[in-house]
């Protein structure tokens, strides 16, 4: 077996992570949740100065936001939204019959309102918007939520439903950028706290398809996404757990969200794969938390 599929069981071994029977969608013990909050409430500590307005959303979202939001354009293969049944006793004895004989009982379902939030973001943008234009300092936002990525693996890594952290700024561009600068040096000074090897490389999305070929020659190009990444599965293709992207006038040109001066605003975020952290700490630092090394513990336990 490949050391992805073995670090795997070992956390299911462990009870780290609970098998559910589908790739990429785990439970989780009392000590990996542990150990999520502890790395959350460092996040906090680098950015409380800031002064961040803390908001948090359910891990849906409005379809017709998700609609607006440019989302299918560009990662059509990761959504996914939420169905269900509207139909009647007649409906309702099909996918009975459809379960009995095995057959697909999906038809009798229709889309509702609601679609799985891609990330922690997203939500956020309709919400600044309908504030009207930003203060001349901007604005400074504080997110978590689970999110949804239809993207199966058995890289523990790689999971379909996980939480991230994001700080979110809205501004003029310089702001924006300072904001994403700030982020970068205190993104590597936090991990390096943590005693995980790391590098940081400039990255892009998955962008869908051959259109998404050249968007993800721009996105790397223009230095637009940035990655800190720290070897999990294998050395050779080491895993994103922190991302610094800088989204241009892209949502606020989309939400018409307008600066003190009434240009069109800039948005980045700096977002914190909370699982991908923790999944770090146990592959470098060991599967029982006690014997971590102890200025590990202290920085995340005090
Ligand atoms: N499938 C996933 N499972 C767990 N964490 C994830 C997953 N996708 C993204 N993340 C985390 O969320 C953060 C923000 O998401 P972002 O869209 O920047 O990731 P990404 O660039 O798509 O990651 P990757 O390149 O590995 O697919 C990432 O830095 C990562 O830590
Ligand atoms: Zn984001």
């Amino acid at each position: 077996m490949d050391v992805q599929g073995s670090f795997l069981d070992q956390l299911f071994d462990r009870g780290l992570l609970i098998e559910t029977g589908v790739d990429g969608l785990y439970g989780r013990s009392g000590v990996f949740e542990d150990v999520i909050a502890r790395f959350d409430a460092l996040v906090t500590r680098y950015g409380e100065a800031d002064g961040a307005e803390v908001m948090r959303f359910p891990p849906g979202m409005s379809r017709p936001h998700f609609e607006k939001s440019g989302y299918l354009k560009s990662f059509p293969q990761l959504a996914g939204t939420v169905h269900s049944f509207c139909g009647d006793d007649q409906g309702h004895a099909r996918i009975i019959e459809c379960l009995a004989t095995g057959e697909d009982w999906t038809g009798e379902q229709k889309a509702t309102d609601v679609v799985l939030t891609p990330a922690a973001c997203y939500p956020l943008y309709p919400v600044i918007a309908k504030r009207g234009p930003l203060p001349p300092e901007g604005r400074l936002f504080d997110l978590q939520s689970y999110c949804f990525r239809h993207e199966p693996s058995l890289e523990p890594t790689r999971m379909q439903l996980f939480r991230m952290r994001e700080y979110v700024r809205a501004g003029t561009p310089e702001q924006v950028v300072d904001f994403r600068e700030s982020w970068l040096e205190r993104g590597q000074e936090l991990i390096k706290s943590l005693a995980l090897p790391m590098k940081v490389d400039v990255a892009n999305d998955p962008f869908f398809g051959r259109a998404g070929r050249m968007m993800k020659v721009n996105q790397r190009d223009q230095g637009l996404k940035f990655e800190l990444l720290v070897p999990v599965n294998s050395e050779e293709s080491p895993t994103a757990c922190l991302s610094f992207n800088y989204h241009q006038n892209h949502f606020g040109q989309t939400w018409g969200i307008a600066t003190d001066a009434g240009e069109t605003a800039h948005t980045a975020c700096v977002g914190f794969g909370l699982e991908r952290v923790a999944l770090a700490l146990f592959r470098h630092h060991g599967l029982d938390v006690k014997t971590w090394p102890k200025p590990v513990r202290e920085t995340l336990w005090g």
